[in-house]
């Protein structure tokens, strides 16, 4: 991946996640951004070992649901084609968190590197007492339905690859 710089307006949120000490001394060098439409989700997913294992996520415009999964237990995996029932996101499912318009949530650790994240595909959601944020949250209550509108996420971390890609181009030179 070849670093490109940040436009400025992005830098003021990278720096100020930053000086929070949540990368250690690191400073975010990677911002992914998603448009979701009302209906739009992510299936469950890892993000992978590329990146620093905390990753910070401000929500703009519509809040939305993220949800996480347990991972598959390996005996599942080996089954290859057989998918029994304990494999299915139903039974796996932990905990949700509501990200409210202008929040910030932080994913570290285990939540991060061994469980799975998504967003349903709906219109609307259905506030349960499987999120665990509400009491942090403005405004909701259990049994509420959220409509959703279209939410713009600024995934923020550290990708320490492109510092060595950094390093390498420069030798080049
Ligand atoms: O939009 C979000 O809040 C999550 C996005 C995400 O998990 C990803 O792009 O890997
Ligand atoms: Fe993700």
């Amino acid at each position: 991946m070849v670093p490109e710089e940040l436009p400025e307006w992005l830098k003021v949120y990278t720096k100020k996640i930053s000086s929070m000490g949540i990368f250690d001394e690191k400073e975010a060098n990677h911002v992914l951004v998603n448009e979701y439409l009302p209906g739009q989700g992510i299936m469950p997913h890892e993000d992978g070992p590329l990146f620093y294992p905390t990753v910070s996520t401000i929500s703009l415009g519509s809040h939305t649901v993220l949800d996480f999964y347990s991972p598959l237990q390996d005996s599942t995996k080996e089954d290859g084609d057989l998918v029994s029932s304990s494999s299915s996101y139903e039974s796996r499912y932990m905990c949700s968190v509501l990200l409210q318009p202008r929040s910030l949530i932080l994913v570290r650790d285990d939540m991060y590197k061994v469980n799975l994240h998504g967003i349903a595909e709906r219109k609307e959601d259905l506030v349960t007492d499987k999120i665990v944020n509400l009491d942090k949250c403005d405004d909701v209550s259990v049994g509420q339905t959220l409509t959703r509108s279209t939410r713009v996420s600024l995934t923020i971390r550290v990708m320490p690859k492109i510092l060595k890609a950094k390093l390498l181009l420069g030798r080049k030179r």
